[in-house]
């Protein structure tokens, strides 16, 4: 069996070595310009048209999550990938828990007031405030799919009222489940804490702009660990301004980097990390791709296909 590998950024080295260990039967090399040999499986994030082009594949693996950007790719470039081609994407592979991390101490920062204490601070006061109560702090996660159920599992634990809204109807213990565009207004009404974890689909895009937001309750809070492109930041930016939203934690943006002039680094409410709320983990990431691939290589089909259709 042949694989070859691609990542812009990643440390080739430590990738082969793991994807040798777990897949001992395959030869794995990294795949580089002028490469044409034969290869069954190819693993790759933002790989280049002339890598997967023309190539009779059993599989690609996507080394991330979102697979937007190689669905937009494919927009460009179709014969890149023939639909019969089977596109997989990471499930989880420990970004779950990085999403907990990153949600949950962003809530309870939240709830415990500990932003009005930092400005509180700058001015030199002792004061306490009153505190927050839980029933009045609904957390809303947008996309219950694999990351967003792991979020609503973590926050369900500090106990507070919860709701996701997805695509279908989805059934979690303790979370109340919206479901579809009719749905979404009933979702958003009430909502305190808006959790963005939805894949970027022409749906989607440009989702949390000043209609929803108008919907949220009062002095409510967004955090987007999804797209940037789900967000229209002048929008945020007038809401934060009006009252409607007391604060935003943002981890993707439209343009990445974010430009130096943009006034989301200068706004005093609008905390921000540089698309890092959860990366691709090389051992879990690795397991992952082992096993469908083992799993694939006996006839049987393996989850986290992604409807080219669909957009995810
Ligand atoms: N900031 C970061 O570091 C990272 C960001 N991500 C982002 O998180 C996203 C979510 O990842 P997963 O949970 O693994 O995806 P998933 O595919 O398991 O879940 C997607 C959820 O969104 C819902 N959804 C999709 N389209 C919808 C629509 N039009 N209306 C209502 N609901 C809709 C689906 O029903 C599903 O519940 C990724 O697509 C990626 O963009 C993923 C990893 C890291
Ligand atoms: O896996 C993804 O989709 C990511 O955004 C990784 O940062």
């Amino acid at each position: 069996m042949e694989i070859i590998f691609y990542h812009p950024s990643f440390d080739n080295n430590d990738w082969i070595r793991a994807l040798r260990q777990a897949l001992p039967q395959a030869n794995i090399r990294v795949w580089t310009p002028g490469d044409n040999a034969h290869a069954d499986y190819a693993l790759v994030w933002h790989p280049p048209v002339e890598m997967l082009k023309g190539r009779q594949l059993k599989g690609v693996f996507a080394l991330g999550a979102g697979v937007d950007s190689i669905l937009s790719q494919l927009q460009a470039h179709p014969e890149m990938l023939p639909e019969s081609i089977p596109l997989f994407r990471l499930e989880d592979t420990g970004m779950g828990l990085q999403m907990q991390e990153y949600a949950v101490s962003q809530v309870l920062h939240w709830f415990r007031r500990f932003d009005d204490y930092q400005a509180l601070k700058l001015q030199a006061k002792w004061q306490p405030l009153e505190e927050y109560e839980r029933g009045d702090f609904t957390i809303g996660i947008l996309g219950a799919g694999v990351l967003g159920a792991k979020v609503a599992e973590s926050l369900l634990q500090w106990g507070f009222p919860l709701r996701s809204w997805s695509r279908s109807r989805k059934k979690m213990p303790g979370v109340t489940s919206f479901a579809g565009g009719e749905e979404l207004p009933d979702f958003l009404h009430g909502t305190r804490v808006l959790i963005n974890l939805l894949p970027n689909t022409p749906e989607t895009a440009g989702i949390i702009n000043a209609a929803l937001l108008n919907q949220l309750a009062d002095n409510s809070y967004v955090i987007n660990l999804a797209r940037g492109v789900h967000v229209v930041e002048r929008d945020l930016l007038a809401a934060l301004e009006s009252g409607k939203l007391k604060g935003a934690m943002l981890d993707v943006f439209s343009q990445e980097p974010l430009a130096s002039d943009n006034p989301l680094w200068a706004h005093p409410r609008v905390a921000m990390t540089p698309h890092m709320a959860a990366t691709t983990r090389r051992s879990e990431a690795v397991a992952f791709i082992a096993q469908a691939i083992q799993a694939i290589e006996r006839g049987e089909t393996v989850s986290g296909r992604v409807d080219r259709a669909r957009g995810y």
